[in-house]
């Protein structure tokens, strides 16, 4: 019996080591890894805890009732572990705090844990005063990334990227309405913004494309785009447009404050949102790819040009909210040499993702006003690793994380596939792009090659 129990523990343990040694996916994780995780932390914590320096000394009234008992000391106490959850990626601990100790003890201490407890990731957060929430991960979850499946999915609110914990980063417009992503040649920028596409082509919102590289990246999606751009002449007038339909948006909520104002206690908005169904516009997303096509400039001729798209950016960026129009701007880099206007528009583009970037310049441009170490940790992502970015948002938070990958294939098939959701705008139909509307895609089967 005893040597079937030791063969048993022989096995385990050595399920363990694989998964650690050669990053299984998660489901094996699940059914091994952690739970031997669960015995290494349980059987282990209060030693790892005080050698990682994370115990305090016995209260005073311990140390009196130990000595009134004629007792031996009492040992320096660690955090009380008040819950303990597996998850597919790894293991999440609760810890209340001792008196003493704060968040930050814990933060310090991450990577001292993640070599006791052999994991390959651990983070820490504070949930609330005295308790502290340490995420660790069994494996490279940013390897082969895959979303959850039940991750939730609402209006203009979609899972983009897995971050390094291994929860699951958000692309909420509404939280966020404008956002930046910077990254150099070949650091997942298109990707990621196929991605974005995929993900809201089922929902009722119209996707706007510029994309000034000729429309390689956004013109197979092409379908499931209300207006699209492939020059900066054209995008400048689409831009205008824009602006054009978030006036009309503004009058529309103009007139039903009017009527609400008379009658009481009726909601009076301020944004598309407040409005009866029945009228609310259609909420736009604006996908720029590319955004120096767009405003570098090689002549004095063009200089008119790019004051027009900038004047219609920035608008879009400080006015849009309101009327349910959201920008996602890419490029390389984000600074002066775009042009004037370019600080102003990066100050109201307050999500920020930042991909590998060659200097710690380009990082700053996207990061400076989050963190330094933010900015850091964009200039330690390494060239092998595609798609991995820093996401962060101008209030301070940041996380490391990577988006699926999306094959433009697959892309332009859910592109085709919810073509017959594309909006029509009237006041962008110049600029809707002039294709028939395909018949729905089976994603299962195999597709041909052409777009
Ligand atoms: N999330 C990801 N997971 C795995 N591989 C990725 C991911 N994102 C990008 N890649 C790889 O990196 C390659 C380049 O990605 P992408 O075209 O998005 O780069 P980019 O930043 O847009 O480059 P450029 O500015 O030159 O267009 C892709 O073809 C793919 O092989």
């Amino acid at each position: 019996m005893s040597a079937l129990l030791v063969l048993v523990a022989l096995g385990l343990g050595l399920a363990g080591v694989l998964v650690l040694r050669h990053q299984r996916p998660a489901w094996y994780w699940l059914a091994i890894g952690g739970w031997l995780a669960v015995l290494r932390v349980s059987f282990g914590y209060s030693s790892v805890m005080e050698a990682c320096g994370l115990t305090v000394p016995p209260s005073r009234m311990r140390l009196m009732l130990a000595r009134a008992a004629n007792r031996e000391v009492p040992p320096n106490r660690p955090p009380r572990l008040v819950r303990m959850r597996i998850t597919r990626t790894g293991l999440v601990m609760r810890l209340r705090l001792c008196p003493g100790q704060d968040a930050f003890d814990v933060a310090t201490s991450t990577d001292r844990l993640r070599h006791s407890f052999l994991m390959h990731a651990v983070t820490s957060r504070e949930v609330k005063a005295g308790v502290v929430e340490v995420r660790m991960t069994g494996y490279d979850v940013l390897r082969r990334v895959q979303i959850p499946a039940r991750a939730e999915r609402s209006l203009l609110r979609v899972p983009v990227a897995l971050v390094d914990d291994g929860s699951v980063h958000y692309r909420d417009f509404r939280e966020v309405p404008h956002r930046l992503d910077l990254g150099a040649t070949v650091s997942g920028k298109s990707v990621s913004l196929r991605n974005l596409v995929t993900e809201l082509a089922p929902q009722p919102v119209a996707l706007v494309g510029i994309d000034c590289k000729q429309g390689v990246e956004l013109g197979p999606l092409a379908r499931r785009l209300s207006a699209f751009a492939d020059n900066p002449d054209s995008a400048a007038d689409l831009l205008e447009a824009l602006v054009e339909r978030m006036a009309q948006i503004y009058l529309v909520i103009r007139r039903e404050q009017r009527i609400s104002v008379d009658i009481p206690d009726a909601e009076i908005t301020a944004d598309i949102w407040g409005l009866p169904e029945a009228i609310r516009p259609t909420p736009v997303v604006l996908i720029v790819d590319e955004v120096a096509e767009l405003l570098l400039i090689s002549s004095n001729s063009e200089k008119k040009r790019r004051e027009r798209t900038m004047t219609a950016l920035v608008r879009l960026a400080q006015l849009g909210r309101a009327a349910g129009i959201y920008l996602e701007i890419c490029g390389q880099r984000f600074g002066a040499e775009l042009g004037e206007g370019t600080t102003m528009l990066r100050a109201q583009l307050t999500g920020r993702i930042c991909h590998r970037v060659n200097d710690e310049g380009s990082a700053k441009m996207a990061l400076a006003d989050i963190s330094p170490e933010a900015v850091l940790a964009a200039t330690t992502i390494a060239p092998n690793q595609q798609g991995v970015a820093v996401l962060g948002d101008s209030s301070g938070g940041w996380v490391r994380g990577r988006g699926p990958y999306v094959s433009l294939r697959r892309a332009v098939n859910v592109c085709n596939r919810y073509a017959h959701l594309t909006p029509d705008l009237p006041e962008l139909a110049p600029f809707r792009p002039a294709l028939p509307v395909a018949e729905p895609v089976d994603l299962a089967k195999p597709v041909p090659a052409s777009a």
